[in-house]
């Protein structure tokens, strides 16, 4: 059994270094202008500045030590070549093959997975060129401008992100012109809807995403929407209005889908790590064609090959994965805030919850050994300058948050107005370069003394400073930057699983609530149809549920079926 990484020697080392980066402060660190320029560095067009990290030369180069212990390179390596590495589940992990270039080969179990990845994204492009230009109409003859894409958690959340980045761009909005995607997610009737709401299903196409096929709340939504079509416009006209992206292709057939509009991806794609494969191509694609998602596939593998053959020093997912976990482990922040200074990140946050929390959230090592330090970390963000109005007050006085600052050089949507000082994205940008300075240099009792601030509201005034971040400088934010940004992400946590020790591509943390949840809904149609007593549950529970029973008796208990009106 392999040895945990907590006891190593790079591992101790760096647990007594943190007395030394104690002694510093972040004010001090920032004057030594030649760690901040070797805190730097470009690629592709993205500009990474780590130098407002509590960290020094000498910290960056225990970190690679650490890595070359936690065998990093070798586990990178292992990734790309389609190595079973998510042991527990015996599967490759390879989102990395989604986004290869046609002739590239990449092998899991001994066969090439790219033809059949272009195979997928042919059948997509052609699939959504024919919707688009209106030679795949619904059972009425009308074209199908609307698709509502349902699915939840990874195939849910990398579309949705991506949807909402191309919103506002020039090129994908236009090419989106007079059509809408929506995603119904939840299982509360209210998403749905949400979702219908103001949509004719003669003009709706539905996409049902999911990877297994058995998700309940998206087989739920899904049999739901079925029956918002059929009743609309009879059973026969699911055919034409509804298709699906799963790994099983028996299940969706099952459900009544026809298996020729039916896409396919594979069990060595990651839920949370699948929106490069049919699960977000397909419903992006129909949305603004294929063309733009290629790009936004071609910048993600722009960041794959960089991550697989860069040195760490120059390596930007190595590097921000390495420094997450001496933020998290030795200096002992357990959170960090994603904070993109433009509104069309605004799904980014809620993205990487998942990609990272999902993947990183584990309490034992990937040989099964409880862990004697803590993994993951807890992610959570805004766009700015939302945030700064909002949880930033805690962020500069209360806990020490490492942050992620994102920042667009060229807006989607430049505003200038004439008698205006700055023009509008400089505006929003002056926040974006004076929040990090805010945080690293804070502000002290002597500096608010020379200001004649009131004595008793020196301590109030004062920020201690010394809180670490990153700043991320894309040059614009198009199909391209978005999926370098989201393969930077997607890498970075990889990384951070990889030195931890933990197999990041399992979620088995999310199966307990499901079976609970089924105990509950067996009891749930013992009550309601056959009046049942609430049994087996603890008093807590019980009561809850008998509460709960009790005042929803007017829930009709013969089969009905009930659409939402809105
Ligand atoms: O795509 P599906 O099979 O429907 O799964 C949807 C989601 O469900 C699960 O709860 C997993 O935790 C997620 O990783 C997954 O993305």
């Amino acid at each position: 059994m392999a040895a945990l990484i907590s006891d190593t020697a790079p591992w101790k080392d760096l647990k007594a270094h943190v007395g030394e980066i104690d002694k510093t402060h972040l004010r001090d660190l920032m004057s030594d202008t030649e760690r901040c320029s070797s805190m730097m560095l470009e690629f592709d067009g993205i500009f990474l500045d780590y130098s407002r990290q509590r960290a020094t030369v000498d910290t960056v180069s225990k970190l690679f030590t650490l890595a070359e212990e936690a065998h990093l390179k070798q586990k990178i390596n292992s990734m790309f070549n389609g190595e079973h590495i998510n042991s527990t589940e015996n599967r490759s992990v390879l989102h990395v093959a989604l986004r290869a270039a046609k002739d590239t080969t990449i092998n899991s179990d001994g066969k090439n997975v790219v033809p059949d990845v272009w195979q997928v994204l042919d059948k997509i492009r052609e699939f959504s060129d024919t919707v688009r230009n209106g030679s795949w109409v619904g059972a009425t003859g009308k074209a199908l401008t609307n698709v509502i894409a349902i699915g939840i958690g990874g195939s849910f959340l990398g579309p949705l992100f991506v949807h909402t980045a191309l919103q506002t761009d020039p090129e994908a909005s236009k090419s989106a012109g007079g059509r809408q995607l929506r995603f119904l997610a939840n299982v509360d009737p209210v998403d749905v809807a949400r979702n219908i709401s103001g949509l004719n299903p003669e003009t709706t196409l539905v996409v049902v995403v999911s990877k297994t096929f058995t998700t309940a709340e998206t087989m739920l939504n899904a049999r739901t929407l079925r029956e918002w079509i059929s009743s609309a416009l009879g059973p026969q006209a699911v055919s034409k209005h509804m298709v699906a992206v799963s790994t099983n292709l028996k299940l969706v057939e099952k459900f009544g889908i026809d298996p020729n509009n039916a896409f396919a991806f594979w069990d060595w794609v990651g839920g949370r790590y699948s929106v490069c494969s049919a699960v977000g191509v397909l419903p992006l694609s129909l949305q603004y064609g294929f063309s733009v998602v290629e790009k936004f596939l071609k910048g993600a593998r722009s960041i794959d090959q960089h991550f697989h053959s860069a040195p760490f020093e120059n390596n930007i997912p190595v590097l921000l994965g390495l420094l997450s976990v001496w933020n998290v482990s030795f200096l002992g922040y357990p959170a960090r805030a994603i904070l993109p200074y433009t509104q069309a990140l605004e799904k980014l946050a809620p993205h990487i919850q998942q990609v990272s929390m999902e993947s990183n959230g584990k309490g034992v090592s990937i040989d099964g050994v409880r862990l004697p330090y803590e993994a993951g970390e807890i992610d959570f963000g805004e766009p700015g300058t939302n945030g700064q109005h909002s949880f930033y007050q805690l962020i500069h006085q209360g806990r020490v948050i490492p942050c992620d600052f994102i920042g667009i050089v060229k807006s989607q949507q430049p505003v200038y107005l004439r008698d205006e000082v700055v023009n509008n994205h400089d505006e929003l940008m002056s926040n974006f370069f004076a929040q990090p300075d805010a945080l690293a240099y804070g502000k002290t009792p002597e500096q608010l003394q020379s200001e004649n601030v009131a004595s008793h509201l020196v301590p109030h005034k004062t920020f201690t400073g010394n809180r670490p971040s990153i700043s991320l400088l894309l040059p614009s934010l198009d199909a391209y930057r978005i999926g370098q940004l989201l393969a930077i992400y997607e890498h970075r946590i990889a990384v951070e699983g990889f030195v931890w020790g933990i197999n990041s591509f399992d979620q088995w943390g999310v199966e307990l609530g499901k079976s609970l949840a089924s105990q509950v809904r067996k009891q749930l149609h013992a009550s309601r149809k056959k009046g049942e007593s609430v049994e087996g549950f603890n008093f807590s529970t019980t009561k809850l549920l008998t509460r709960y029973l009790e005042a929803s008796a007017d829930v009709p208990s013969e089969p009905t079926t009930l659409l939402p009106k809105i």
